[in-house]
This record gives structure tokens, sequence and C-alpha cells, in this order.
């Protein structure tokens, strides 16, 4: 049988194809992700999950005119297969290649860029808007969203907004039940109610919000979902489809195992089974350690309780919620409510830990400020995924937290430099700050093997002297004080003696009396942080320098006043010059 994929290089050509052919077309389509996601690693069941529904998109819409966004866009690799990049799919995420969401820099066929979940609805309508001002009639408009991110606050400010619009817009649901972890809410349970056709004398939600419903829809019937769109793009106004759909489809182990196979790393095309490294005898991931160790103070203290936005599976905080249901929640992408929800949690006494992706903690900044710090409530805030995430890329990367919260007054920053740190921090919070604390770490495994400690109290903004030098002293936030103290290692021992370093620890407070000292004995200050250096931990340093009128020299070393793209992670340390030749070459710049 010929190959149809092999002739697709826009979805101009899906135009002329019949459905057996288009049928024939999502077979192949699907194999291919399987096959490059396989050796080169991505977000697979997503993809796999909207193969037919990619598919009906471009045969029914004509993108790039029409305009089409996917949201979080990590189910977008068919829809970059189908519109040109079938060729290079598999520099997917990779240095220099594709990236892992749609990119208006990357396609005119990606209308919006997205990576955070639950804006599509927001662009679409102001695209759909802007169509109508701009007097444009033909254009449509097209949101692509999950169940899991449709009921994220966003989503429903969109929806609510739209349905008082007459615009031209159609917001797609795709129903799986899942996001990477099952969804959960009370609209996850109508929708399986609506499924199920028992909408229980319930109005229709979306019809309540104006919309024109129509589903539920099989999602893999080709020739429905045309069918449906055609009718759709005729009908004025907001419109809602709402189709079902499987996650993983077409792999076995995917459709069963729909968390793993969210983003399953590297496996067997055939099989679907997974090829994992042995990794006995190695550290823990941060993750991890934080997981056990939120059980381990929850067994002690029972005012503990822990908050996840969506993330359970990828914060740890699983293990807490099978051990410990009522004491800890998955809240769904609902970032804003989950910070409140701990505010409200402190206010009456409890002792929230409340585990948020550095990155998705900007979209509740107001919260932090309005809700936390001001009322001074002793939220423990955990900023997984602080640092450089690899290749998610720049909507991923937790390169702004320090600058962003550094500026609160009431909120305590820390970054533990390695696993025993991060538990005797969750320790020593939970004994009582009387103010919230952010305690950032990073993705990935961790420095010790045996981690699991006696706790000890951390004295609150205190940094640790790891090495007293002469004329450069090296001040380090978090782990990257590792790669420094390697890169130390390796300098020539009459230099050596005149490198200090210092794990400062808390970056806020500082440590000020042991920076007055530093800033006496030394010549240069270097920074390091693996974090924006505008407005970051080396801006406090320079600060500190300034307002205390000290003629040393401080370099800022950290994130430039640029967003950093997709790769592994070693590679943009290396870019960003905090990889440890680099800072090798740094420290004997200032000798
Ligand atoms: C604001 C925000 N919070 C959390 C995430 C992490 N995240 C990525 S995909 C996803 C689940 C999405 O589920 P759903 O919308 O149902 O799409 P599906 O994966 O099922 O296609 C989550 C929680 C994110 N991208 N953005
Ligand atoms: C699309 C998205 O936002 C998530 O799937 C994210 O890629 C998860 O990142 P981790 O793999 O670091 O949990
Ligand atoms: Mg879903």
């Amino acid at each position: 049988m010929k190959n149809i994929l092999n002739t697709i290089n826009s979805p101009q050509d899906l135009k002329g194809l019949s459905i057996l052919e288009l049928e024939q077309l999502a077979q192949e389509l699907r194999h291919f992700i399987i096959n490059i996601v396989s050796t080169k690693e991505g977000h697979l069941g997503a993809s796999l999950g909207v193969v037919e529904l990619t598919i009906a998109l471009h045969y029914v819409f004509n993108a790039p005119k029409d305009k089409l966004i996917w949201d979080v866009g990590h189910q977008a690799y068919g829809h970059k297969i189908l519109t040109g990049r079938r060729e290079n799919f598999e520099t997917n995420r990779r240095l220099n290649g594709i990236s892992g969401f749609p990119n208006i820099f990357e396609s005119e066929f990606d209308a919006f860029g997205t990576g955070h979940s639950s804006t599509s609805i927001s662009a679409a309508l102001g695209m759909a808007m802007a169509a109508q001002i701009l007097g444009n009639k033909t254009q449509q408009h097209i949101a692509v969203i999950g169940d899991a991110s449709i009921a994220s606050g966003m989503a429903f400010e969109a929806l609510n907004h739209a349905g008082v619009t007459n615009a031209n817009l159609l917001v797609v649901l795709n129903d799986n039940a899942i996001g990477i972890d099952p969804s959960i809410g009370a609209l996850k349970d109508y929708l399986t109610q609506t499924k199920n056709g028992k909408e229980l004398n319930r109005d229709n939600i979306f019809e309540a919000l104006n919309f024109d419903y129509s589903g539920p829809v099989n999602g893999h019937d080709l020739s429905k979902l045309i069918s449906e769109l055609n009718r759709l793009k005729n009908v004025e106004g907001p419109k809602f489809l709402h189709i079902v759909t499987t996650k993983g489809k077409g792999l076995k182990k995917a459709e069963e195992d729909q968390i793993t196979y969210h983003a399953p790393g590297k496996f067997d095309a055939q099989t679907g089974d997974r090829i994992t490294i042995k990794t006995e005898n190695s550290p823990l991931k941060y993750q991890d350690v934080f997981g056990h160790t939120m059980i381990e103070l929850a067994e002690q203290n029972d005012k503990i309780v822990g908050i996840t936005p969506a993330m359970p599976t990828g914060s740890s905080l699983k293990y807490m919620i099978a051990k410990m249901p009522n004491r800890a929640f998955d809240v769904g992408i609902a970032e804003q409510h989950a910070v409140t929800l701990a505010a409200g949690m402190a206010k009456e006494g409890l002792i929230p830990f409340c585990n948020i992706y550095s990155t998705f903690l900007q979209r509740a900044y107001d919260q932090v400020i309005h809700d936390v710090a001001i009322q001074k409530l002793p939220v423990i805030f955990c900023l997984d995924r602080a640092g450089l995430v690899g290749n998610d890329g720049a909507t991923h990367h937790g390169v702004f937290d320090i600058a962003f919260l550094r500026c609160i007054p009431n909120l305590l920053i820390y970054a533990p430099m390695n696993e025993l740190d991060l538990r005797n921090i969750m320790y020593t919070a939970q004994l009582g700050l009387n103010l919230p604390i952010a305690i950032r770490y990073p993705r990935g495994i961790g420095e010790i093997i045996d981690w699991k400690q006696p706790f000890e109290k951390i004295k609150m903004g205190k940094a640790k002297t790891l090495k007293k030098g002469t004329v450069t002293a090296v001040l380090s936030i978090g782990t990257l004080g590792n790669i420094v103290n390697f890169a130390v290692d390796k300098l020539p021992v009459y230099k050596k003696e005149q490198v200090g370093h210092y794990n400062m620890q808390f970056i806020k407070p500082l440590d000020i009396k042991l920076l007055h000292d530093i800033c006496r004995t030394y010549d240069t200050l270097l920074t390091y942080e693996d974090g924006v250096i505008n407005g970051g931990f080396g801006s406090a340093i320079g600060e500190f320098v300034l307002k205390n009128n000290y003629t040393t020299k401080v370099k800022m070393c950290g994130i430039g006043d640029s967003f950093i793209e997709h790769g592994k992670t070693q590679e943009l340390k290396t870019l960003a010059k905090i990889d440890e030749a680099s800072i090798l070459n740094t420290i004997l710049s200032t000798l």
C-alpha cells in the first residue's frame, strides 16, 4: 500500500483524500509519532489521542488562514507533522530542533504559542474578536482543549466572556478523562454523566453559557468528526464540540497506563515496553525525597497537609495522596486556587505544603502576595522544577522565581544544595516559622544515596562556608553549588587557595553578617544561580554591596536577559555558562 503520510507536506495535501485514505493516514501518523517518540522521547499519549481530530481539523479548516490553537500544546505533534515539519520532527525538543509545543516563530501554522495550560480559549476568542473588528468575516477560530485544562480558572473566564459575544469561536473539548494524572473535580463528574447520557435533568453547562453545544462525539471516528466540524463551520457565534477520545490510542501499553505514557521516555515502538536504565545505588530524584519526607513529617505532625495543582505524579505528592487521602489533595490545574486554599488552611492552623512547579507558580503571583505574604500566613511552598528543566524549553524553565519572589515582603526563600538540606528545611518549616517560605529545588536526581538521615533544624538566614579564600568569593545558591565545588576542585593548587565558596542557602533573608565579612576579605564576588540574574540572587548581592559602599567587584552569573530554548539540561547549562567548565573559566578570569 502506498504511504500517504510521506505525501503530506501541508494541510492542502489532505483536501483531496477520501475517508478511507484519511483513515489510513491516521494509522500512519500514529506509527510515525510512536516510532520517533520511542527513541527521541517526548509527550506521547496526548498526541496519539488526537490523531483523528488533527486530521479532521486540517481537512475541514484552512490553516494557517483559519486559526487553530492547541491548549498546552503537548498534543500537537500530529499537527506539526502534517504542517511541514515531518522531516525534522526527529529534532523535536532537541537543542536547535523544533519545539515540543506550538511556537509562532517556528511555523505560520502554529497560531499561538502554548505550553502552560488553559490559555487557548482566551487566545482564540481574542483572535475572533480581532477578526470582527478588522472586518475579516471568513476566518475561523478553533481552540482545542483537554478535560483537565478546561477545568482551570482561565478557561472558565474565557468561556464566561465568549458566551456573551457573537465571536466566531469553536471550542473543541477533547475529553479523555485524564490530565497527566486522572482529572478531578465536579466538572469531570458532569462530563462523565454527559458521556453516559445521564445528565440528570440538568441543563447542559455549555449551553447555559450560551455556546451551541454538540456531542459527545467519538473522537476516533473520522467521518463523524468531519461531518460535525463541517456543520459547525457554518454556525454563527460561539460553538462547543465535545469529543471523547482515548489517551495513548493505538499503543496498548499507553492506553493501559496513561499516566506513565503521558511522557514515557524511551520505549520499544513495537511492544511499548519502556527502556529504563537500572538506577540501583544511585541517588533518588529530589521529587521522591520530597514525597517520602512529606509522609515522614505528616506522620509526626498531624497539622501537615499537602496540596498539588494537577501534578501528583510529577511532584511525588502521590505517595502521600495514596497513604493519607484526607490530608493530601490534587486540586486540578488550579495554581491560583492551590495557593489561596493553602492560605485558608494556614489561617486556621494547618501546616500546608503547597507543591507547585516553579514555572506554574507564575500563574499565582497575586495569590502569593495578596493572600499569603501580606497576611504572613506560614504556607510552605515547595517549588519543584526550579532552574532549567531541559527539553520542555522556554515555557517551562523555572528561572524566574527568585526574581519575582525576592521583592515580596514577609516571604523567606531557600534553595537546598542537596537532599539533606531539602529534608531539613521541610522539617524546620513545619516546626513553625510564622512566615511563608518558598523552597526551590530542581528537576531530577540528587547528590546523595543515603539521603534518609535524622532531621536537623536549619538556622534561618544562615549561609554555609564551604571553603575560605583570599581573592575571589563564589556565592552560590542551591544545587548549582555542587557544580561550583567541582569547578573549584579543578583549580591549580596555588589558585585554589585564593578562592572561597559560600553556599548562601537563603536568598531571603541574606546572611548579612557573613556578607560583611566576605566584602571585607575579597576583591571579587562571583554569584551563581540557575535563574535570571536580572533581579535574582546576584542582584540581591549587588544591592548589598552598593548599599554598604563596598568597593568589591560583583560579577553575576546565571540566566541572562533572553529566553532559554529547549535541549538537554546539561547543554542549556553550558549555553548559560553555568556548567563546570564555564564556571572554572570564569573563576580563573578573576584571579
Ligand atoms: C498552568 C499549567 N499547569 C500544569 C501544567 C502541567 N500539565 C501539562 S499537560 C497537563 C494535563 C492536561 O490534561 P488535559 O487538558 O486533559 O489534556 P490531555 O493531556 O489529556 O490531552 C498538565 C497538568 C501545565 N502545562 N500548565
Ligand atoms: C506539558 C507539560 O506541561 C507537562 O507534561 C510537563 O512537560 C511535565 O514536566 P515534567 O516531565 O518535568 O514533569
Ligand atoms: Mg485529558
